[in-house]
């Protein structure tokens, strides 16, 4: 067989198959395998259109790869990845490349990549973020690891990535597993906004009475101006859709129980480990799953009624609601760059912020608006520790505060739940602390435990006799 392709996906799914058709749109000779019969052969279909081709046999797909073989999998993380690599691996030569582009843990990118350099094979872990239209027409992508691979995928990368002022949404991340350790944390932003934008839905219909039709109208202004982000756009659009079967609005008929598949979660246990805190995607991970207690949820609902949480002044509110969003949505990028600051640090990744929120501005789903200011604060200041510390963002802060604190004020007082939300001005208010509590904590864990403390006038570690009964 003539092995005439550049390149060759596994897993023809909704990411797969469309990414696959952006590089043929780009000129690249591409192919495709899929253990799904019905997915060769709607791929055989495109192929008359576009310069592809789908083999239902894994052999003959191999053999129609030019080398070095590049072999991208777009199938299930998990599992399903080492069951794919086992039956791949010995059809392929030394020097072959096998690029993981779907959401798997870092952890098994280390592995896997350790494993097949063993066997002479090159594998990167690779972050691709833009959902289906994304992928069809131009994503984000967060390729890591082996850099001889990068640079022989770097062209393709680049002919398919989103593009921003002309500069391709992809870079090398660094080494190692960074590629899907950033692509993760992404995940962790976009669980924070989610959460956000459910919250503010909640506040607009509860505190402020407003019908669907207002919320489509309150989130369409929002996004003309510094909100602007595809999260909010695509939030905004589910407010008009109508539902065929009742012809009400179909968001209404919505179990509200969040699903989630893992990265979100990752990100929060990660944090834990690197003792890096990222509260406000911590309670969207958990939001999600306290959401899942429905039984629980009535039942209490029935036990503590909640008062009517109505806003006074309505036109007042809305202004604080738009500043209260924008503060809570600066924190979360805030948190995701710190905790990739951190795990930079630690797993020494070299990453450069500035370069990935240069990659974050198109194609993804966390692009926003403010990402080209994070950009630019990254830009002036490779090192910055924390995006709270730029002067820039630090005005915008100032600025919008009060408006924070009075929607979390009111939520609070009239019981209306916004985890994020609260998380977010905690967490602001914590970090601004020069001098907080925690003396008192390490007090009493020397107190019960003889764990210890320092002093703030004398190096070294000490511990009082507390309790006179033990003296
Ligand atoms: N959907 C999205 O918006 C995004 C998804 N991702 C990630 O990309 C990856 C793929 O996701 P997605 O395209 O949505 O998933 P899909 O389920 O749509 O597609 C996966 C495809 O892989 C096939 N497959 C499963 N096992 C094998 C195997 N052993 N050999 C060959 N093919 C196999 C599946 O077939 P079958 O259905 O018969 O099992 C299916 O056709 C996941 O890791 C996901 O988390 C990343 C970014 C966005
Ligand atoms: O990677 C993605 C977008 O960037 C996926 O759409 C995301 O994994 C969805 O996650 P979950 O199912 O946990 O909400």
């Amino acid at each position: 067989m003539e092995s005439k392709y550049t390149l060759g996906m596994i897993g023809l799914g909704t990411m797969g198959r469309n990414l696959l058709l952006n590089m043929a749109d780009n000129g690249f000779a591409v192919t495709g395998y899929d253990k799904d019969a019905k997915m060769i052969t709607k791929l055989r279909e495109d192929g008359s259109k576009h310069n592809l081709e789908a083999f239902a046999s894994l052999e003959d797909f191999v053999q129609s790869l030019e080398l070095p073989r590049r072999i991208m999998l777009l199938v299930p993380a998990g599992p399903i990845v080492d069951s794919v690599i086992q039956e791949l691996s010995p059809l392929l030569t030394k020097g072959d490349i096998i690029i993981d582009s779907g959401n798997s843990h870092f952890t098994d990118t280390s592995r896997r990549a350790l494993e097949l350099s063993d066997k002479g094979l090159h594998f990167f872990g690779m972050g691709i973020s833009g959902g289906e239209e994304g992928a069809r027409f131009g994503p984000s992508i967060m390729p890591g690891g082996d850099k001889t691979a990068y640079g022989e995928m770097k062209a393709i990368l680049e002919a398919v990535s989103a593009k921003v002022n002309g500069d391709p949404c992809v870079t090398y991340i660094g080494p190692g597993a960074s590629g899907h350790f950033v692509k993760m944390v992404h995940n962790g932003i976009e669980y924070a906004m989610m959460q956000l934008l459910a919250e503010t839905y909640d506040i607009l219909k509860n505190a402020l009475d407003y019908s669907n039709e207002e919320i489509y109208s309150v989130f369409e202004e929002w996004n003309n101006g510094r909100l602007q982000s595809f999260l909010l756009e695509v939030t905004r659009d589910i407010f008009k859709v109508k539902d065929p079967k009742t012809g009400g609005f179909l968001l209404d008929y919505i179990k509200d129980e969040a699903k989630s598949k893992g990265t979100g979660k990752w990100t929060s246990q990660v944090s834990m480990d690197l003792q890096l805190p990222i509260p406000t995607i911590n309670e969207a991970v958990t939001t999600r799953d306290l959401s899942k207690y429905k039984k629980l949820r009535v039942q209490l609902a029935e036990i503590y009624p909640e008062q009517k949480p109505t806003a006074e002044n309505k036109a007042q509110f809305i202004i604080e609601l738009e500043q209260a969003l924008y503060f809570s949505v600066i924190t979360s990028y805030a948190q995701g760059l710190h905790l990739l600051w951190q795990a930079s640090a630690t797993y020494e990744y070299d990453l450069n912020l500035h370069e990935i929120a240069k990659i974050w501005r198109g194609g993804c789903i966390i692009r926003a608006e403010l990402l080209e200011d994070i950009y630019q604060a990254y830009s002036t200041q490779p090192e910055l520790e924390h995006l709270y510390a730029d002067a820039g963002i630090a005005a915008k802060m100032q600025e919008i505060l009060p408006g924070m604190r009075s929607v979390v004020s009111h939520t609070v007082q009239t019981g209306l739940a916004t985890p994020a939300y609260s998380s977010a001005l905690a967490y602001f208010d914590s970090l601004r602390t020069a001098r907080m509590p925690s003396n008192l904590i390490q007090a009493q864990r020397d107190f019960f435990g003889a764990h210890q403390f320092e002093r703030t006038d004398e190096e070294g570690t000490f511990h009082a006799i507390w309790n006179p009964v033990l003296s």
